[in-house]
């Protein structure tokens, strides 16, 4: 098999590529747990670092550890080592009491929405406030806000019984902002919802993130809410954080399996009625080379006329899965050149064209 590959540009990259401007919001360091009664870590040895006005991913299967570590962002879960600084405090020196105050400053949504049912849609996002000392009027003000924020205005009355999911998760998104946090957790905040209100949930996720500046963790199974929502994504699992990166690169040229079949399962296929046709050697003179152009996120583009130029003659597109991810092209194409063309007249013609190239070899019959 000929086999070209381009210089990976990522192997030069930092571990953890930061928010554009960003500087460090939270830091999770050497991070454990492990829960009384359990032989193995929930969370073993994690380090993170998490960029003011970041969308940040968790993404993993489930039992991976993901709500064992966004729970300890806030002490809902206490760490057995290691510790999670956010804005320089270190939340697990806080007291009780100053770890009721220092919650007010954090937000969290979570899949279920722990909505209460006796209380109306007004009263739910009032409540926080209430409970908080927060005057009559000032309370009416923020409320009014929120409303006008999450598109409820009409519905403030309604009960929760009364409402759909998303607008459930739209009561949960006000009351987590009450007290204007600057970060926002949610724990998997779409996973209870249908494809269409979780684009809309992610949209207003992502109106808060920039109107508001707001740091969201998110953690989630879902590879489309990282997909279309978040800046940088980590991968865990069995509570090590195997990957992470910005969500184009990890998402483009995943280094782990889980990490591929979580994000892409498909990102690796070869067409099945394909593989018996496929070898090394052209076998006769109408074996046509078989490609894959991969896109990256490094600067290449798919632009079919110009390959087109380049290898001249019949091209087959076996397969294509090319998305546009933070603005840049991600996938690949599997492509049947002329039996004219050479593995390596391919290989020479094409290399510019793809972040990396690889000549699979030829297919002969049909
Ligand atoms: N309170 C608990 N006591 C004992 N073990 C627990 C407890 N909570 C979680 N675990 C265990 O810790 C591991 C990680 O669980 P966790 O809920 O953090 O994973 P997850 O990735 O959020 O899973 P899911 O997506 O299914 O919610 C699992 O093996 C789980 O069984």
């Amino acid at each position: 098999m000929v086999s070209l590959i381009v210089p990976d540009a990522r192997a030069a990259a930092p571990a953890v590529a930061t928010h554009a401007g960003g500087k460090t919001h939270v830091t999770i360091d050497a991070l454990s747990k492990r829960y009384s009664g359990q032989q193995v870590d929930a969370l073993h040895n994690v380090s993170l670092t998490i960029q003011h006005g970041e969308i940040f991913g968790i993404i993993g299967r489930s039992g991976a550890g993901k709500s064992t570590l966004i729970r300890c962002l806030n002490r809902l879960e206490d760490p057995s080592a290691g510790r999670v600084v956010i804005d320089g405090i270190d939340i697990s020196a806080l007291s009780a009491r100053q770890l009721v105050a220092w919650r007010r400053r954090t937000g969290m949504i979570f899949q279920h929405f722990n909505l209460l049912s006796a209380k109306t849609v007004r009263q739910n996002i009032e409540l926080p406030l209430k409970v908080a000392g927060v005057p009559a009027a000032a309370r009416a003000r923020k409320v009014d806000e929120l409303l006008a924020l999450v598109g409820l205005e009409a519905r403030q009355h309604a009960w929760p019984a009364q409402l759909s999911g998303g607008q459930k998760q739209r009561v949960g998104i006000a009351r987590a902002l009450v007290h204007d946090p600057e970060l926002l957790l949610c724990d998997e905040a779409t996973s209870a919802l249908d494809p269409e209100t979780t684009r809309a949930i992610l949209a207003l996720l992502k109106k808060i993130n920039q109107q508001r500046h707001i740091t969201i963790v998110l953690i989630t199974h879902e590879m489309d809410v990282v997909h279309d929502l978040c800046h940088t994504v980590a991968v865990i699992d069995q509570g090590n954080i195997i990957e992470r990166g910005p969500v184009w690169q990890v998402y483009s040229d995943p280094r782990e399996e889980t990490t591929r079949q979580l994000l892409n399962p498909d990102f690796q296929s070869v067409p099945e009625q394909i593989v018996p046709r496929l070898s090394a050697q052209r076998q006769n003179s109408y074996s046509r080379p078989l490609v894959r152009l991969r896109y990256n996120g490094q600067g290449a583009h798919p632009d079919l006329g110009v390959l087109g130029a380049q290898a001249p003659g019949e091209i087959t597109v076996l397969y294509s899965a090319i998305e546009w991810v933070q603005n840049k092209p991600i996938g690949q194409l599997l492509l049947l050149l002329d039996a004219k063309h050479e593995a390596q007249f391919a290989e020479r013609q094409l290399a510019n064209f793809a972040d990396r190239l690889e000549v699979l070899g030829y297919v002969t019959g049909s």
